[in-house]
């Protein structure tokens, strides 16, 4: 599939409104990679192309989404950061990103990131392309990045200058975050002659309170522009499973350098688990090798209760603070990364032991939790907004609870006792929970205003839907950007009624 010429294995008859179309998803096949930034030249694709697929004349290749998840870390949170083990579980909250093709006359690349208000047009000849190319700087598509150049950064900031300027500046901050991170990758793996495009992008991950909202668009900005540059091979149904783990593992890579551009010292495990899905064991030893990763397929489905204080926190500043504490205090600060490491290992035994879902296992995985959190707050990322949470549950005595995510505000877990979690999956479709001091607790919660997500742990990673077309109905931009909350856009976009139409890599 090279998604950028007019030989496009793309199709054609897709109708906009409501009419049908022609759904065939002709994915790429594993073929003879171009080099990074080679200008968008066929191989042969002609050959294969299905018979109701696009004509030649046609130059643009069709609107396209990526997806993937945020996250929630289960154990391990800042000791990954400094070389020690952590479990992540995805989540069913997901970013969205419809990129669409322009004619090449139009030259210019834009942003629409409608949830936090960012648009934003660059025009493609006016960029840093120089600097980026030069051959002692140029990257291609399968370099394993683990650090920022700083002249390309310095060469990549008139531009980010110009986005946003007049806003305030923490809204100025995100905005251009966002755009560091996709503009660093367009000019490392796109060139001056790269496709026109509108990259339109939603997120059902709320943003910075712990739940990997930036991984899951770093992921789906990666992704977006390896396709476009032919760096990937399917995703298709009959894939191989090293192949695939291949187009993973390259989507990591990526998604991690915009990672680095967000929020300036990752470990890079939000973006590994927003890329594979599922859950993942992680760890990065040695910041200049990848890092070992054991994807947990199995992964029980503990019941989570998933509560958000409401208050604002930065990854970037709870990561800086920690490591400003180990420059300080490095002994004592390793002795507590340690024991953070130790706790990840007993829960990992557990949850790849012969019964995760037991009351035993439970009940272990919740204490783990409950030391994890006592272990985070003597590094200093509480907030008195999580210890009052924690209290509040504890009080109500309905399970074990841990902040999640970089903490100073943000994200808490709490892992139901099992016979709080039986009463709460007894109760009739629609209802709360059946459980009394459940009930009792979510009011409680929602009175102090703090939020609640439902979301589920596990589930695919990165997708795509190529072309975007959800039952025989091409996905409007405008509607994508207009579609109110998550309901809004999961209704859009919801593979839901065509379960078809989404393709993930699948190892
Ligand atoms: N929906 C979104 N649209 C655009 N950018 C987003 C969106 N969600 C997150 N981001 C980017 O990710 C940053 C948040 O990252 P971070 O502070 O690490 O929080 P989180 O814990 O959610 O990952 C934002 O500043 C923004 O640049
Ligand atoms: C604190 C940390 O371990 C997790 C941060 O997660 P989040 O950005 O709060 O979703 C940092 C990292 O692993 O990169």
């Amino acid at each position: 599939m090279n998604m950028n010429s007019g030989h496009s294995n793309g199709v054609n008859g897709v109708k906009k409104g409501n009419g049908t179309a022609n759904t065939s998803r002709p994915m790429l096949k594993e073929q003879e990679q171009p080099e990074s930034g080679s200008s968008h030249t066929t191989n042969g694709h002609a050959a294969t192309r299905p018979l109701h697929s696009r004509k030649e004349s046609n130059p643009l290749a069709p609107p396209f989404i990526v997806s993937a998840p945020g996250k929630t870390i289960v154990y391990g949170e800042h000791a990954v950061v400094h070389g020690k083990a952590a479990i992540a579980a995805a989540i069913s909250l997901r970013s969205y990103l419809l990129c669409t093709t322009l004619s090449k006359s139009k030259r210019a690349v834009t942003l629409r990131f409608s949830d936090i208000g960012l648009e934003h047009t660059w025009h493609i000849a006016d960029l840093p392309w120089r600097a980026f190319q030069h051959p002692s700087k140029r990257k291609r598509y399968y370099d394993l990045i683990t650090s920022l150049n700083e002249e390309l950064v310095a060469a990549m900031q008139p531009h980010i200058a110009t986005v946003s300027p007049a806003a305030k500046a923490e809204k100025r901050k995100i905005h251009q975050a966002a755009a560091s991170a996709f503009l660093y990758l367009f000019l490392s793996l796109g060139s001056e002659s790269s496709s026109a495009c509108i990259y339109a992008l939603r997120s059902t991950v709320p943003v910075g309170v712990g739940l990997g909202s930036s991984a899951s668009v770093s992921v789906c900005l990666a992704t977006a522009l390896l396709l476009q540059c032919r760096a990937l091979s399917g995703p298709h149904p009959d894939q191989q499973s090293r192949e695939a783990e291949e187009q993973l593992e390259r989507i990591n890579r990526w998604a991690f350098v915009g990672e680095l551009l967000i929020h300036g010292n990752p470990s890079g495990v939000d973006n590994t688990v927003a890329t594979n899905g599922h859950a993942v064991l992680f760890q990065r030893r040695d910041y200049s090798k990848p890092p070992s990763v054991s994807i947990l397929r199995d992964f029980p489905e503990l019941p989570l209760l998933l509560v958000d204080t409401c208050q604002a926190k930065s990854t970037a500043a709870e990561v800086a603070k920690v490591g400003q504490l180990k420059t300080t205090h490095p002994d004592v600060t390793e002795h507590v990364f340690d024991a953070i490491d130790a706790i990840t290992r007993s829960a990992h035994d557990v949850v790849t032991g012969e019964d995760p879902a037991s009351r035993e296992s439970i009940t272990r995985l919740g204490e783990l939790m409950t030391v994890n959190h006592g272990l985070l707050t003597s590094l200093g990322v509480s907030h008195p907004r999580l210890e009052r949470l924690r209290y509040l549950v504890d009080q109500a005595g309905v399970g074990w609870t841990k902040l999640t995510g970089a903490g100073g505000g943000g994200c808490a877990i709490t892992l139901l006792r099992p016979h709080i979690a039986a009463d709460d999956e007894a109760a009739p479709e629609g209802t709360c929970s059946a459980s009394a001091p459940l009930l009792a607790l979510q009011k409680r919660l929602e009175a102090e205003g703090f939020a609640r997500y439902e979301t589920t742990l596990g589930g695919d990673g990165v997708g795509v839907l190529y072309p975007a077309v959800i039952n025989g109905v091409e996905i409007d931009q405008e509607g994508f950007l207009d579609a109110e909350g998550r309901e809004g856009v999961e209704a859009l976009v919801g593979g839901r009624y065509d379960r078809e139409a989404w393709k993930y890599w699948r190892p």
